[in-house]
């Protein structure tokens, strides 16, 4: 079996930056020190050497809105390497009223052609004993631990509370997380129909009907059934400051809840949805919609402080085509961007590049903090003996221009165009084999393996402890009166 030796390099990880070669054996990590040969070098003089970037959330040809979403699992995870990110996780979404096992065949199937590592969270969309039954099933035997749940996307998506709560309390005996897109969708609905009758019917529109007080509202939502039913949370794209605040209370009061800001939301905002350019503003459609720059400011405050954990690409991306459904009345407007190849050299160079992020902080939350979450760590997000050669390989000198013209992804266009980014791949290995040679794309289809994820993680033992410890319990008594009747 040959090696590859990276030599040369700055290793970063989430806690330490020193100066070592890393030696990969058979898609491993084997060896980290000085003076380290083998049979390939690759030369990382003036480079971090991180771990490979983690997507938490991606929707790669995903059904929704009448349409499916147009990056696949190939163009989608050849993005993902172009850009730095060595694992996506993806939704399987089961039909209303379909089993979990015949969602996630379809999602098997399609993910034959991926070209790096990925793993799958269940979508819960519906409620009934078949689920109840097949959950164990899919935590236990399909090694999925997370389960999303829409409250968003009335008469599609959205689950009602009873449904949020019995799903919660059953991944809680389970050891799994629930996760949640939190806007309460009945008021997105109310407010919607509102504007359309009011003559509000551009993009536009679609940020007005969904303001950061249903976002607010839903997460304090959710947090609190989360807590009662003594199961940790995951919120996907917090994208305003009553979210960030609902996350931020939760977890000063010692809840297990974690929030993901998305890099559309750190780095775009609403005056997007104002252009004169019909497209322009709907190629920008999703939700949550862009926000100002005070919630900005909030999701990067989280991110400095640790009250936000992560950085997400929600990619979910629609064409020109795709988008012009929904001409005459927003709510048709297929809901959704793109991200994947960009999210790395974005933060990068928004948060590194300002110092608004350490380069260990960045590894944290574009890596780190999501296998530790997802519990695949150290597997994946690390730089460690034993680890999966998941590497990313950063030049911080190196710069381009993000255009549509020269991206991976399927689509016509890209919500970051003319951004210049400053910190990108040199080197990006997926299980130790170059996908990314300085801007040369030398991935595999195919290649890409599933990562199965255990349940019962470290935070999930620890709080169903706390929580048996504090749970209600008859106090025992001696000398009980007499009844009165
Ligand atoms: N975010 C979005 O607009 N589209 C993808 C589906 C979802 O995550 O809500
Ligand atoms: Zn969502
Ligand atoms: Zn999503």
């Amino acid at each position: 079996m040959s090696t590859t030796v990276i030599k040369n390099g700055t290793v970063v990880t989430a806690d330490l930056t020193y100066e070592a070669d890393v030696l990969i054996e058979n898609g491993t990590i084997t060896e980290i020190g000085k003076g380290l040969k083998g049979d390939k070098e690759l030369d990382a003089t003036g480079c971090y050497v991180m771990p490979g970037g983690i997507d938490p959330h991606t929707h790669l040809e995903m059904p929704f809105m009448g349409t499916y979403s147009s990056d696949d699992f190939e163009s989608g995870t050849r993005a993902a390497l172009a850009g730095g990110t060595t694992m996506v996780v993806d939704f399987a979404l089961p039909n209303p009223g379909e089993g979990l096992f015949d969602a996630l065949k379809r999602w098997d199937n399609k993910s034959t052609r991926a070209n790096c590592d990925y793993s799958f969270h269940m979508a819960v969309t519906w409620w009934g004993e078949q689920v109840f039954n097949d959950m164990e099933k899919v935590v236990r035997e399909r090694g999925i631990n997370t389960f999303k749940h829409f409250l968003a996307y009335k008469g599609a998506l959205m689950v009602n509370d009873d449904e949020l709560y019995a799903s919660f309390s059953r991944l809680a005996e389970l050891g799994a997380t629930p996760m949640v897109h939190a806007e309460n969708g009945d008021v997105v609905a109310e407010l919607s129909a509102k504007l359309l009758a009011e003559g509000n019917t551009g993009p536009e529109a679609h940020a007005y009907s969904r303001p950061p007080q249903v976002e607010g509202e839903a997460t304090n939502r959710a947090i609190m059934i989360a807590d009662m039913v003594g199961a940790p949370l995951y919120v996907v794209h917090v994208s305003c400051e009553e979210s960030h605040e609902a996350v931020r209370r939760a977890r000063m009061q010692g809840k297990r809840v974690w929030g993901e800001p998305l890099i559309q939301h750190l780095t775009l905002d609403e005056s997007e949805y104002f252009n004169k350019d019909w497209d322009h503003a709907a190629r920008r459609v999703m939700s949550p919609p862009f926000r100002n720059k005070m919630h900005q400011d909030s999701l990067w405050n989280g991110l400095q402080s640790g009250s936000l954990s992560v950085v997400a690409t929600d990619h979910c991306a629609f064409t020109t085509e795709q988008k012009r459904y929904g001409v005459g009345d927003f709510t048709k407007i297929p809901n959704g961007t793109g991200g994947l190849e960009d999210r790395i050299p974005m933060l990068w160079t928004h948060g590194v590049g300002t110092g608004r992020l350490t380069p260990n902080e960045f590894v944290a939350v574009t890596s780190t903090n999501i296998a530790k979450i997802l519990n695949c760590y150290p597997k994946k997000g690390a730089i460690l003996v034993g680890a999966d050669a998941d590497i990313l390989v950063l030049d911080p000198e190196k710069e381009k221009t993000i255009t549509a013209a020269s991206q991976q992804s399927a689509i016509d266009y890209n919500v970051f165009e003319g951004q210049h980014v400053k910190g990108l791949p040199r080197y990006v290995l997926t299980r130790g084999q170059v996908a990314v040679m300085d801007g040369e794309m030398r991935n595999e289809e195919g290649h890409g393996k599933f990562v199965a994820r255990e349940p019962n993680a470290p935070v999930n033992r620890a709080l169903s402890q706390w929580k048996d410890l504090t749970a209600p319990r008859p106090i025992e008594r001696t000398g009980i009166p007499a009844s009165g009747v």
